[in-house]
């Protein structure tokens, strides 16, 4: 404890401290009436602060308002404490402990009942001088009660007539200690505050039941205690003022018809707000919130309260929802209307699901402009072709893509849309291409970077499939495709993951779809990324605001449904042909399958040599798919998909997978002829309880039976096998028993390859199986589109060697022995093609 102070010093110190109290409110003043709206610098921090209901205060703005320090308190309550309430406590602001002290303890500590009596005394400024910090001072009104009685503040919720319970706070290095009886609620009270720790000498926290306290603050706050006790004189020395309590916050919209005002305490606020009509209170949030239409109105009658910054909603928001803000009686829900679809095709009409009927009448509702943000596997392809189909009008159509997926949407075009001509459709290959040369021209976003310089004339509609990839502004597939969705008239962004860790990621779909919204991303950022200055610039990795941005987004930008939400409509099993990049097929790889093919239709070889070119054909088939087999493995992954299957036969293919996910660093497991009947439960336990992306890569033989992945709901199938039975199998790996989702299953099939004839034989296997009531007959449905009518005769002689040669009695085992052991090096002739050709001769023979 200090020394006691002598009448001399005490003097001294009073008169220093009013002389720094007045010059401040002075200064406090001066700067409001400068600039009543800009006063950020000493503002309440109204994502800290919140406007709780005032119970310890004079709610009626009749009574006296505090001045000067009052306005210090309150602005460092809030600071301090996110869930600002009105000051009414006494706090010490010393060095790191007592500031410790404030904003842990402090804020349970309630203010004692009022005393009518000691009211209006209180609500005289409390201007007492201090040392050590202005903040110190009690709070006035807040604590009308505690006036000079300093240490009963703390405890004054603690405290009961007739007896007192008394303890103190002594400094010790970086903490304090509180010495004290034992008090149940003052425990309570503790165990709410991080940084306790509890102290095993009986003498920190003896176990006596007491039922009052009085808690003695921290030694340095001594002068405190003097200015408390001297505060009633010294309001005689600040100028008469108005409140200086000055709060700051801002409108957040909170439903499509409210909004509510994050803002600290404020009586003149307070008053205003009981003027609203449409004003109510919650009690959770502890805020106050209006109708929209109330918004103009608040605002401008909050701009004649010179202590209070209120600001509005951002005219993006109030553009948005101007509908609400000008409408006299908010409705809610405004149904959709439905869109007339006379003019698209009715094969894709009639196959639209219900859910994708009213995607497509929400995108007209939008005029075309949307962010499509059903979840993977929802059918957002065939929602898109039917918009873009309604602006048919507005061709030439643009349609921007993931590489490995551009095939397939040149397929899916042709499957809903038999009006358009194949010839109509541009599928972009190489950098050398034209982008403009058909009706529908389908682009990578890699080439769209290298070719955008072709365009005169800008497309009118646009579809941007996986829009997620334009996530980062500063890349070179990003800066090509946001002018052109300026510029366009449509735009339809798809993606099941539009942003996939953070709300910034989802600035550039926001602007693709709506250019004049939030036209600086740091306005975004401020509002929506909890952006923080950094040494180092500003981070926007965070999230702010995320309720309202989610409205903004349904409201005005994008639809959004979850698989569960639609499920009742959804198959249990949806198939997908993937038309993978045959672009990405070396030219070795080509050549090698040239041959191959000839071989296996020259006019004077032997069975023998037939099947021997039948099935290099078959291997170099998997060699020439692994390029585009990792590329779409990649992009699923960097579309987000989070768990899934790739099966595939070949040691060659399984092998490369593998490799890319190590090199890539994403969690897998492989399963495979060489895996232990141990190993396998093990690796399929492993992958069923990881909870973060992983893929399992299993050999199509090994492990198409007896194994259960169902908490992934993606099979992709980086390989056809002839027998289709096989094939269902392994997509059943998945599509079993705890299987809450519908499947996907994607089958990548390579033109020009094996495929072309092993995929048509698994049609027809299936078909016959279906129409003996022996399969599900829709497993051909999708390739319905896929003309494989062979034009060439040879291309028929292929397909019928293939029919025989997979069809014999015990095909299947040689066959695979064969695909087990292909090493592409090996049948290159390097002088490693020992086994391969033994196994060729032992499977011929
Ligand atoms: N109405 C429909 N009729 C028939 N098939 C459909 C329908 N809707 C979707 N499908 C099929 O479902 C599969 C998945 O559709 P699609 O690829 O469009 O989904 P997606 O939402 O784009 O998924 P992802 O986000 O994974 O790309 C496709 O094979 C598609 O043809």
């Amino acid at each position: 404890m200090s020394l006691p102070l002598t009448e001399e010093q005490r003097k001294k110190i009073e008169e220093n401290r009013q002389k720094a109290l007045a010059r401040r409110a002075e200064k406090l003043l001066a700067e409001q009436h400068q600039s009543p709206g800009s006063g950020s610098s000493i503002a309440t921090n109204s994502s800290q602060s919140k406007q709780g209901p005032p119970p310890n205060l004079p709610r009626d703005p009749s009574k006296p308002v505090n001045h000067g320090v009052v306005f210090l308190q309150q602005n460092l309550n809030s600071s301090s404490n996110g869930n600002q309430r009105p000051p009414n406590f006494h706090s010490f602001h010393l060095s790191s402990p007592g500031q410790s002290f404030q904003k842990t303890l402090a804020p349970f500590f309630r203010q004692p009942p009022r005393d009518p009596g000691v009211e209006a005394k209180a609500a005289r400024p409390c201007t007492s001088g201090q040392n050590i910090s202005d903040t110190n001072c009690g709070s006035g009104s807040a604590t009308p009660g505690t006036e000079g009685r300093r240490p009963q503040k703390l405890g004054a919720s603690l405290h009961k007539a007739g007896s007192s319970q008394k303890g103190m706070c002594i400094r010790s290095g970086g903490r304090f200690q509180v010495k004290i009886g034992y008090n149940a609620e003052l425990i309570t009270v503790f165990k709410r505050l991080p940084s306790r720790s509890y102290g095993n000498e009986p003498s920190v926290l003896a176990a006596q039941s007491l039922p009052t306290v009085t808690l003695e603050p921290l030694e340095g706050a001594e002068d405190s205690r003097e200015s408390l006790s001297t505060g009633g004189v010294a309001h005689t020395c600040l100028p008469s003022a108005p409140s200086l309590a000055f709060v700051k916050g801002q409108c957040v919209l909170i439903s499509r018809a409210r909004f509510e005002a994050d803002i600290g305490y404020s009586e003149d606020l307070m008053a205003l707000f009981k003027q609203m009509e449409s004003r109510s209170y919650d009690v959770k949030t502890r805020k106050w919130n209006f109708l929209l239409e109330e918004h103009n109105k608040l605002i401008q009658s909050v701009r004649c309260l010179p202590q209070v910054q209120l600001d509005p909603l951002p005219t993006t928001l109030t553009l948005a929802f101007a509908s609400q803000l000008e409408k006299t009686s908010p409705c809610l829900t405004e149904p959709i209307p439905e869109a007339d679809l006379s003019g698209v095709d009715p094969k894709l009409v009639s196959n639209l699901l219900p859910f994708q009927r009213a995607g497509v009448n929400f995108a007209v509702a939008k005029r075309g402009r949307l962010l499509l943000a059903d979840d993977m596997g929802l059918g957002k392809t065939i929602q898109a072709i039917c918009i873009a189909a309604f602006y048919r009008k507005e061709w030439p159509l643009l349609v921007v893509v993931p590489s490995s997926v551009r095939f397939t949407w040149e397929q899916a075009f042709l499957q809903w849309l038999p009006s358009l001509s194949p010839d109509r459709i541009n599928v972009v290959v190489t950098g050398k291409d034209r982008l403009t040369a058909g009706l529908v021209n389908i682009v990578s976003f890699d080439l769209l970077s290298k070719l955008e310089k072709q365009l005169k004339t800008p497309f009118k509609v646009v579809i941007i499939d996986e829009s997620h990839f334009l996530k980062n502004i500063k890349t070179a597939r990003c800066r090509a495709a946001m002018p052109l969705l300026k510029v366009a008239k449509r735009v339809i962004l798809l993606s099941g993951t539009p942003a996939m860790s953070r709300p910034a990621e989802l600035y550039t779909q926001i602007i693709g779809v709506r250019p004049t919204f939030f036209p600086q991303f740091h306005a975004f950022g401020l509002r929506y990324c909890d952006a923080k200055r950094q040494p180092w610039g500003w981070d926007y990795s965070g999230s702010s605001n995320l309720g309202e941005l989610k409205l903004l987004l349904e409201e005005a930008v994008m639809l959004r449904r979850l698989k569960c939400d639609v499920l009742a409509q959804l198959p249990p099993k949806q198939r997908k042909m993937v038309v993978i990049a045959p672009a990405r097929i070396s030219t070795k790889a080509r050549a090698a399958l040239a041959a191959a093919a000839k071989e296996m239709t020259t006019m004077n070889n032997t069975k023998r040599q037939q099947k021997e070119a039948l099935l290099l054909f078959f291997n170099r088939t998997a060699e020439a798919k692994i390029p585009s087999v990792i590329e779409y493995i990649l992009d699923l992954l960097e579309s987000g998909r989070e768990k899934f299957l790739v099966f595939a036969h070949h040691k060659v293919v399984l092998s490369a997978i593998t490799r890319e996910l190590e090199r890539k660093q994403v969690p897998h497991i492989r399963i495979d002829g060489s895996t232990s009947s141990a190993d396998r439960e093990d690796l399929c336990q492993q992958f069923q309880l990881f909870e973060k992306h992983a893929v399992a890569v299993l050999s199509i033989t090994a492990a198409n039976m007896g194994l259960t992945f169902s908490s992934a709901d993606l099979v992709v199938f980086a390989e056809l096998f002839w027998n289709p039975g096989v094939l269902l199998q392994a997509e059943d790996r998945v599509h079993r028993i705890g299987q809450a989702s519908s499947v996907s299953i994607h089958y990548l099939v390579a033109r020009g390859t094996a495929d072309d004839y092993l995929w048509p034989l698994i049609q027809e296997k299936i078909k016959v199986l279906g129409e003996a009531g022996l399969s599900e007959t829709n497993f051909s449905e999708m390739t319905e589109a896929t003309n494989y009518f062979y034009e060439d005769p040879k291309q028929q002689k292929i397909y019928d060697l293939f029919q025989q040669s997979f069809e014999e009695e015990g095909s299947d085992m040689e066959l695979l022995e064969a695909a087990e052991s292909f090493d592409p090096g090996s049948a290159s002739g390097d002088g490693q093609g020992n086994s391969f050709e033994r196994r060729l001769v032992s499977y011929c023979s």
